[in-house]
């Protein structure tokens, strides 16, 4: 299939949803609110190993939410960070593939349920396999700051993230999803990724921002979305796990910047501590005000509207309650 059939899923889903899809909520935060003990280098990657059923649940709880797309378990799983607990290489490939797996068995099992029901306000989700960044990885919480030093080149970026995206690709999700993406050079090893390894399947970029005007590393959007905008394999590009009082500007921003579909999925407005790996109270929004705001954000010409981090499945049945009125 070629690349403008396959970005037609997108357009597709969000043109059934009514001019604006749902995506899925904080993954790692739900997984906690089930008792999940995920404070570790490898974060909620390693409920891969330990419980994958929950994982399961957990996206099975956002698609009965609402959600239109579900994001996988794959944010913070990587080969060096499953090599280093041990596993063999051919044990990390397979949680890889595990992760849409996973992903692809909830979505299946849930509309096989729904697709009978007269009346329901679903529709297909599709499966968006996550790429965290390098910064995830490093679990120093420099996802949040883009500094990842003099030696941390374009080609070691894309060393990094080749072969994680290689076996994902290769599992069969509908979409890449990369997320809280810091600063130009990952932006530009993901393009450049994506056209060395010939991706047909269509992928989001999304940056993470701490003061609602730049990319972390303080380069500006503009200069990020330049390399963006030249690959026709990037289909839609925004903002995750950035506060909600960021994002309406934002999309003002890359309204004026981008022809590409502009997706959001802000988290809570808590904050990050990456040293003491917990989430510090900030200006936090609850779920009403994430109703208030999704609106606002569609209106301002958002397509793919959700929530990241300290968001759960009854935030994202507030943004699809409102999204989805006809
Ligand atoms: C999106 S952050 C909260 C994920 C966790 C971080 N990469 C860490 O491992 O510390
Ligand atoms: N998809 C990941 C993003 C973390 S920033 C999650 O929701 O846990
Ligand atoms: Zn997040």
């Amino acid at each position: 299939m070629g690349r403008e059939n396959d970005n037609d899923v997108l357009e597709d889903l969000i043109e059934k949803a009514g001019g604006c899809a749902v995506v899925d909520g904080g993954f790692a935060t739900q997984l906690e609110r089930h008792g999940a003990s995920i404070n570790d280098p490898l974060w909620s990657a390693l409920c891969l190993i330990k419980d994958p059923n929950l994982i399961k649940r957990v996206h099975l709880e956002y698609l009965e939410a609402g959600a239109d797309i579900l994001v996988t378990s794959s944010y913070q799983a990587t080969l060096p960070g499953f090599l280093s607990r041990g596993l063999s290489i051919e044990e990390a490939e397979s949680l890889l593939t595990k992760s849409v797996r996973i992903a692809v068995e909830a979505r299946d099992k849930f509309w096989f349920t729904v697709k009978r029901k007269s009346g329901h306000i679903y529709n297909r989700a599709l499966v968006a396999a996550s790429i965290g960044s390098y910064g995830a990885y490093l679990a120093d919480g420099s996802e949040y700051s883009g500094k990842y030093g003099p030696h941390v080149t374009l080609e070691k970026l894309k060393d990094f993230h080749r072969r994680r995206l290689q076996i994902l690709v290769d599992a069969g999700p509908d979409l890449l999803a990369f997320e809280t993406i810091p600063n130009k050079l990952e932006a530009q090893a993901c393009v450049e990724l994506l056209d060395e390894e010939k991706v047909e399947i269509p992928s989001w970029i999304c940056f993470s921002s701490v003061n609602g005007e730049n990319a972390p590393s303080g380069e500006s959007f503009e200069d990020c979305l330049d390399i963006i905008n030249k690959s026709s394999r990037v289909c839609a590009v925004g903002i995750n796990c950035a506060p909600p009082h960021f994002v309406f500007t934002l999309i003002q921003k890359f309204k004026e910047l981008t022809g590409k579909a502009i997706v959001v999925y802000p988290n809570s407005g808590e904050t990050w501590d990456g040293v003491a790996k917990k989430w510090r109270p900030s200006k936090c929004f609850d779920d009403e005000k994430f109703e208030i705001f999704a609106t606002q954000w569609r209106d301002a010409g958002a397509k793919l509207i959700g929530g990241c981090c300290r968001t759960t499945p009854c935030t994202i049945r507030a943004v699809s309650k409102v999204l989805k009125q006809r």
